[in-house]
């Protein structure tokens, strides 16, 4: 099991584009990280110069206090997984799962007590004799992971490893690999652009855009704080509103000529901001339909015309608008109401966010 530590780490590649930018990061033994953020962010050029795929242009990258950079991939002591599962389709999915052992010259009784094991945690031995064409998508998966875990390595880094799959099967691979890692208690490093995978699979989560770290913390953490508008955006679904607003007095935010009166705990981060332009976010589920939070909250209800209401079981999503701009809100189905519908919403003022105009940076913390 492993350590990780990423020193000031850029990567410029040939053609001059700078894909990555003072990357800095400490990874403990047995975390989950997950990489996020959409495409071309840099994410999978940090994994692949963790794995020694790609050269690390400047910084330092060390794996339990031992310097990587000029390490060869083969002895980094790490696993990877694959998007495209990277199997080869004329040998059985044992000899798949046992091929690179072969070439490291291990004694075959070792191989194959390895691969029986990593087949019965992942529940392919009655596939062992078949070819990768013979599997569904998720049993390759399956095997690709074998592969990893026969190995016993201090580091597994997984990129996008369920994109392959459909809706379901990446749900409930989503589990398998949350369950493999509390078992084998591997170092993991996941990338991926789904922020919903990002939530629920990691210990701590760095978002990433155009090559720069924008936050590094546990789901709860960038979820309830993001540090700017592009993570409060990013990671939520739907999507953080944001709407434009003066900062009348440090207690009072004024948007399209309604004024909203802040709680206390918002004051002292907002007395820099009096006079001028700010950005107010609120996410969609922290806006509700009239009821307990208007009464919490009375000053708060609004008028909303329902443009679209989008099902989703036990959840309607309103769109609509707030003056000229766009909100949503995620409410209760069992309310009745349809498209073209004027009602009420109250904003639970307490779960709001304040961002800089200019610089897109969280006001409060
Ligand atoms: N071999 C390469 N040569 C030149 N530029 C590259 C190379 N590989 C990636 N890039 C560029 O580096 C930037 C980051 O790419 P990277 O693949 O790391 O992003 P990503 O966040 O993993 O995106 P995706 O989710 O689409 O894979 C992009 O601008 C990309 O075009």
């Amino acid at each position: 099991m492993a350590n990780l530590q990423l020193k000031i780490v850029n990567k410029i590649y040939d053609n001059k584009v700078q894909a990555v930018f003072d990357f800095n990061l400490e990874i403990e033994d047995k975390e989950f990280i997950v990489f996020v953020g959409p495409s071309g962010c840099g994410k999978s050029t940090t994994l692949r110069m963790i794995a020694g795929l790609e050269e690390i242009t400047s910084g330092e990258l060390y794996i339990d206090g031992q310097k990587m950079n000029d390490v060869l991939p083969k002895d980094r002591d790490i696993a990877m997984v694959f998007q495209s599962y990277a199997l080869y389709p004329h040998m059985t999915v044992y000899d798949n799962m046992a091929f690179g052992l072969k070439l490291k010259k291990m004694p075959k009784e070792e191989i194959d007590q390895r691969v029986r094991h990593a087949a019965e945690i992942l529940e392919i031995t009655p596939y062992l004799k078949r070819k990768p064409k013979a599997l569904s998508g998720g049993q390759r998966q399956r095997v690709a992971l074998g592969r990893a875990i026969v190995r016993n390595a201090k580091v597994f880094l997984m990129d996008e490893p369920l994109s392959n799959l459909d809706a379901k099967l990446r749900v409930q691979m989503r589990t398998e690999i949350i369950k493999l890692h509390e078992s084998l208690g591997a170092t993991t490093i996941y990338v991926t652009h789904d922020q919903t995978e990002a939530m629920t699979m990691a210990s701590r989560i760095v978002v990433m855009k155009d090559g720069y770290i924008q936050q590094i913390g546990s789901p709860k953490m960038i979820y309830n704080y993001p540090a700017n508008m592009f993570v409060a955006g990013f990671i939520g679904s739907p999507a953080m509103n944001f709407l434009n607003g003066v900062c009348k007095e440090a207690g009072k935010i004024e948007i399209d000529g309604r004024s909203f009166n802040i709680p206390e705990m918002f004051k002292d981060d907002l007395k820099p901001y009096i006079g001028k332009e700010i950005v107010l976010g609120i996410r969609p589920e922290d806006i509700h339909y009239e009821g307990i939070v208007a009464e919490a909250f009375p000053d708060t209800p609004f008028d909303f015309k329902v443009e679209v209401c989008e099902l989703l079981g036990h959840e309607f999503i309103l769109h609509g608008h707030f003056g000229p701009q766009e909100l949503l809100a995620k409410v209760s189905s069992r309310v009745d109401v349809k498209a073209g519908d004027e009602i009420k919403l109250a904003m639970d003022v307490t779960k709001l966010h304040f961002f800089d105009q200019e610089t897109g940076i969280a006001i409060n913390h």
